[in-house]
């Protein structure tokens, strides 16, 4: 039995040693190869520690592939899948956040799609991570799609006894997710109650769109924070650069 981490985790351990991480998401389904390319350039010129490329509707086949394809091209960063189901699931990536929707009422989301993914994974020897996913209200598009149990958002136990069980099923990550371009990100008061009973590492996205919100976040104890519509709703390129430099700044301090 090989119990080494594998490369990206590893580099995500280091990194932490560190400080805190910052990780774009990156959802094909709204984002053409050639702009996905530049922001992940962009995305390492500023600092950012890992690119994560999925969404709840449509990223899958050739639209992923060619996403994948064009940020392994133009940037060196680790870049991570973050999948809506086993079709999310793409030969090009370095690793890929295996995950279950703890929260969710359908096993699909929580053993099923994993199963259907589990040969791919092996098959293109893509590094899987572990990780239990939880969803916090309002939970959005993937909240509906996942068909999830949102956690109530002034219940920060109910996250907390989440998290530990999927520490204790052995997940090596866990994400509070509050949804892709939630109004209000996951309230600091709930990172807090579940950073302290956790020991593996913390992600937090969701409605994250500001460097204070991020460093409010990073306050309460998030290890990992991930943006995604901040950057990708921005105007022009350097719109999007100055957003990325804005939200690492409140990351990093
Ligand atoms: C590990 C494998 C093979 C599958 C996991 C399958 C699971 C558990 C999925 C969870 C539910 C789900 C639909 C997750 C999607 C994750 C995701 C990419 C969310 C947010 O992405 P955006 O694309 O920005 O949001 P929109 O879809 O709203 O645009
Ligand atoms: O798009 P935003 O709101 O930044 O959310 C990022 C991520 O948590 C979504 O899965
Ligand atoms: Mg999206």
């Amino acid at each position: 039995m090989n119990l080494k981490l594998g490369k990206v985790e590893s580099y995500i351990h280091e990194k932490l040693e560190k400080g805190k991480l910052h990780f774009v998401l990156l959802d094909p389904d709204d984002i053409g190869p050639e702009m996905a390319g530049k922001i992940a350039e962009m995305s390492e010129e500023v600092g950012v520690d890992a690119i994560m490329i999925g969404g709840s509707t449509g990223a899958e086949g050739d639209v992923l592939d060619s996403v994948v394809r064009a940020i392994k091209e133009s940037s060196s960063l680790p870049v991570i899948l973050f999948p809506g189901s086993h079709g999310g699931i793409n030969k090009y990536a370095d690793a890929i956040f295996f995950m279950s929707l703890l929260n969710s009422r359908n096993p699909f989301f929580i053993t099923g799609a994993q199963a259907l993914g589990a040969f791919q994974v092996k098959r293109y020897r893509i590094e899987p991570i572990p990780m239990a996913y939880l969803i916090i209200e309002p939970g959005e598009t993937v909240g509906w799609v996942g068909d999830a149990k949102p956690i109530p958002r002034h219940k920060p136990k109910i996250a907390a006894a989440y998290a530990l069980a999927g520490q204790y099923l052995g997940m090596r990550l866990v994400y509070l997710e509050a949804g892709s371009g939630a109004p209000e990100p996951v309230p600091p008061e709930m990172i807090a109650v579940v950073k302290k009973v956790i020991d593996v590492p913390l992600i937090v996205g969701g409605g994250i769109r500001s460097g204070e919100q991020a460093k409010t976040a990073v306050k309460a104890g998030a290890d990992i924070i991930v943006t995604g519509t901040a950057i990708e709703k921005a105007n022009s390129l350097e719109e999007a650069k100055e957003k990325l430099e804005e939200l690492n700044r409140g990351i990093k301090g």
